[in-house]
């Protein structure tokens, strides 16, 4: 049986929880359920706080983990990342009173608050600079008015939090961050329950990245409407009762569904339609 760690809180809980319901898991019913088991699948999830997931990844109990890839950097357990799930997906920045620090350079000798002190330690480190670091549990953007830090770092998504304290982000960032699926270092990468998993995942990331596009086209048209819609390997191209027209079924991204039907109306497609793909194996 194959053993997933899933985060039981927090932002990645719930989308983490419907990516595999998607992928035809079971998942609990309430929130206070720490564990169940999925027989058909085979599957026994583990329901963690995300900080805590690297750790039992690397510990070599649990098989899997979904966590943030920030939380597994700032862990430094001895888990990688094998597959980008695409939600939670934020940087984590640097941030002050605006007109109090332009960069890296400027925290010599100064503190900094934060929930993420392995990756700022680090970070700083990288960088040659000399700064303290307190950690603080979360709602992290209060310790400069209350005179705990000069400086915080902290995860950024709208960036509300930020002006909402009156802060502003200076520097590079220090880290992009998504949700990722994470195996113990050097695991073996071909175990066929874990391959499985995955292509379930891929399974659902390419059902909400694609729609199935279908049109009718003139032959004369039909390189530049493939042009438009390659597919991921290539078109299915099939003919039509009526001479000198073609049937064509492509994969394209949802996000650009849209202009690609404009593109293909004007040259002249006719009887476009986009579906939504439930499910799949690429
Ligand atoms: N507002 C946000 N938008 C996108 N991702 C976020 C946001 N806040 C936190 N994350 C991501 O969620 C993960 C942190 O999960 P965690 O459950 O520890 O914190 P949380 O979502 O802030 O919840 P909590 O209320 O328990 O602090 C990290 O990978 C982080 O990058
Ligand atoms: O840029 P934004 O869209 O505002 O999102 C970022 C904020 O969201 C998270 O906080 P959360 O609400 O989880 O509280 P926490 O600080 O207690 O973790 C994160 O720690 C930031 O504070
Ligand atoms: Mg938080």
């Amino acid at each position: 049986m194959l053993r997933i760690a899933v985060p039981n809180k927090g932002s990645l809980s719930g989308p983490a929880a419907e990516m595999l319901h998607e992928a035809g898991y079971q998942q609990r019913r309430e929130s206070k359920e720490l564990r169940i088991v999925d027989p058909e699948n085979e599957v026994e999830f583990f329901y963690l706080r995300p900080r805590d997931i690297a750790i039992y990844v690397s510990s070599g109990r649990l098989d899997i983990g979904i966590t943030g890839r920030d939380l597994l950097v700032d862990s430094a357990a001895d888990a990688e990342e094998i597959l980008p799930l695409g939600f939670a997906r934020s940087t984590f920045r640097f941030a002050a009173k605006p007109g109090t620090a332009n960069g890296i350079e400027d925290l010599k000798g100064k503190t900094v608050a934060t929930s993420y002190e392995g990756i700022v330690a680090q970070h700083l480190a990288d960088s040659g600079i000399e700064a303290s670091v307190v950690h603080l549990d979360g709602a992290v953007e209060t310790a400069i008015e209350l005179g705990v830090a000069e400086v915080i770092a902290d995860v950024v998504e709208t960036g509300t939090s930020l002006r909402n304290a009156g802060l502003e982000v200076f520097g590079e960032p220090i880290m992009k961050s998504e949700a990722v699926v994470i195996r113990r270092t050097g695991a073996d990468g071909e175990e066929p329950k874990v391959q499985q998993f995955l292509r379930r995942l891929q399974g659902v990331l390419v059902a909400r990245t694609y729609v199935m596009m279908d049109y009718d086209c003139r032959v004369e048209q039909l390189e530049k409407a493939v042009a438009l819609t390659p597919g991921l390997e290539s078109p299915t191209v099939s003919p039509l009762h009526n001479e000198g027209w073609v049937a064509v079924r492509a994969m394209v991204p949802a996000k650009e569904a849209q202009r690609i039907m404009d593109d293909l109306y004007e040259i002249g497609a006719r009887a476009i339609l986009t579906t939504a793909i439930h499910a799949c194996r690429l």
